[in-house]
């Protein structure tokens, strides 16, 4: 790759070390801004980039070894020139061991380091001879540390996933991360059929194989941009995961339904409830924000709903003309991500126990609000995207103790994952579909 497409990964990396912008909007402004740059350039940025950052504690780890100054140590522009070329060395067969150390170098050189060009050298050049003899954390003796740097994820992450997975669970769900998943989508019945949407999509030379969870769900692959897909622009089908789609089937919505959805953006879970609640039911959907609002709507809108309202509403704030109305709450509640965190590298490296514990707290600040909506005999269905059980079981157990609800069995929704308590947790490299937490209460009086 050329100089100029080095030194565009270099500054997105350093837009992410030094301001901590979230790395894939870091890499969208990049994008955007080198959008005549060729189709490969831009795959080579986009690569690395997300390499780099997805890699970043193991290359760090690896650096480590072959250098006096530790990464954390070095200047923040020295330390990105040394990952890239050492996920160059490690990840990257198209470019030779020379390219990467000398572009490295030149890099450092550019930059006002010439003084570091022999350090840079020596680094690179001593990994790229040595890579096969370094010695990794041994799993028995250390297997924090072993878990940290074969998946690139913080010690505290490890720690957190250690309490509630035994080790071999933990390497399937870490082990996800790296795996190409094909992307779920949910054919919108109510317009075509599964099996039309599966012809079209063949028809335009995408992979496509039924979802084993959930009966309207397509595991696609092998397309470039999704809006891009026949059928989607029409509202032909939707991009789902299964676990989501179970979420709203737990809910065991009814035709002429009034469904309350309370954190709802971008919509998913809304545009099916709003399916099943059909022309004489209604949902109501939300979002804290009209910049969120407005994803909810454009969706709503592709698909053609017209059964759905769409309002910016603070989850926390009591909405007293909903106060028993509600047949079905959904509260698919803000969370750590941890069931997603190979989709989004940010969330593995943000997550700590401190930020499990706030978030926990607001789920129950909003479970205590939204479960006033539902009337007695309705349903709350209240999900997450991770798979931490202080988000999770501890909040449902927190929820029935002081609430006039119990759990209701979703087993024949999700069978084979002990259902019958009222929640289950779905898991990422293990299950089809993200990491995923569902469970369902009913209001007793
Ligand atoms: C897990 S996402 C929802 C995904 C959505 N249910 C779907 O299926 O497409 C959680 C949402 O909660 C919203 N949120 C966070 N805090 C909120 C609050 N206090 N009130 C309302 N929405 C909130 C976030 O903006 C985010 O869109």
């Amino acid at each position: 790759m050329d100089t100029k497409t080095r030194e565009v990964v270099l500054t997105t990396l350093l837009d992410i070390e030094k301001n901590h912008t979230f790395s894939n909007i870091a890499l969208g402004t990049a994008l955007r801004a080198n959008q005549f740059m060729s189709k490969q350039d831009r795959a080579y940025i986009t690569r690395m980039v997300e390499g780099v950052t997805e890699q970043r504690i193991k290359l760090d780890y690896i650096i480590n070894q072959f250098s006096k100054t530790k990464v954390n140590k070095c200047k923040p522009l020295i330390r990105c020139v040394l990952r890239m070329g050492t996920y160059e060395l490690f990840f990257m067969d198209s470019v030779p061991d020379s390219a990467a150390c000398n572009l490295s170098v030149k890099l450092a050189v550019d930059h006002g380091f010439g003084s570091l060009r022999g350090f840079v050298n020596g680094v690179l050049r001593n990994i790229a001879r040595n890579r096969d003899g370094i010695k990794y954390p041994d799993k028995n003796t250390s297997p924090l540390e072993y878990y940290s740097v074969e998946y690139s994820v913080p010690v505290e992450l490890v720690e957190i996933l250690l309490q509630d997975y035994d080790s071999e669970t933990v390497d399937r769900i870490l082990g996800s991360s790296y795996e190409m998943r094909p992307t779920s989508i949910r054919v919108n019945t109510d317009r075509i059929s599964v099996d039309e949407v599966e012809r079209k999509l063949e028809t335009a030379g995408i992979e496509t194989v039924r979802g084993s969870l959930n009966d309207t769900s397509l595991l696609i692959k092998g397309y470039d941009y999704v809006r891009r897909i026949p059928g989607f622009m029409d509202g032909e089908f939707v991009v789902q995961d299964q676990s989501s789609c179970l979420a709203v089937r737990a809910a065991g919505i009814q035709n002429g339904d009034l469904v309350v959805d309370v954190c709802a953006a971008p919509g998913g879970k809304t545009m099916y409830a709003a399916s099943l609640a059909g022309q004489t039911g209604r949902v109501i959907s939300r979002d804290l924000t009209e910049n969120k609002t407005e994803l909810i709507e454009e969706n709503v809108d592709r698909l053609g709903l017209t059964n759905v309202t769409v309002e910016a509403w603070d989850a926390r704030d009591l909405d007293e003309n909903l106060v028993g109305k509600a047949d079905v709450v959904i509260a698919d509640l803000p969370c750590s991500g941890l069931g997603i965190m190979g989709r989004k590298n940010d969330i593995k490296y943000n997550v700590t126990g401190d930020s499990i514990d706030e978030l926990a707290q607001l789920q129950r600040d909003i479970l205590d609000t939204v479960s006033r909506y539902v009337k007695t005999g309705g349903t709350l269905v209240y999900s997450t995207c991770t798979i931490d059980s202080r988000e999770n079981q501890n909040n449902v157990k927190w929820f029935v103790e002081n609430h006039d609800f119990e759990t209701v069995s979703i087993d024949e929704i999700v069978p084979r994952h002990g259902g019958d308590k009222g929640y289950v947790t779905l898991l990422q490299g293990v299950d089809e579909c993200d990491g995923f937490f569902i469970s369902k209460f009913v209001r007793t009086k």
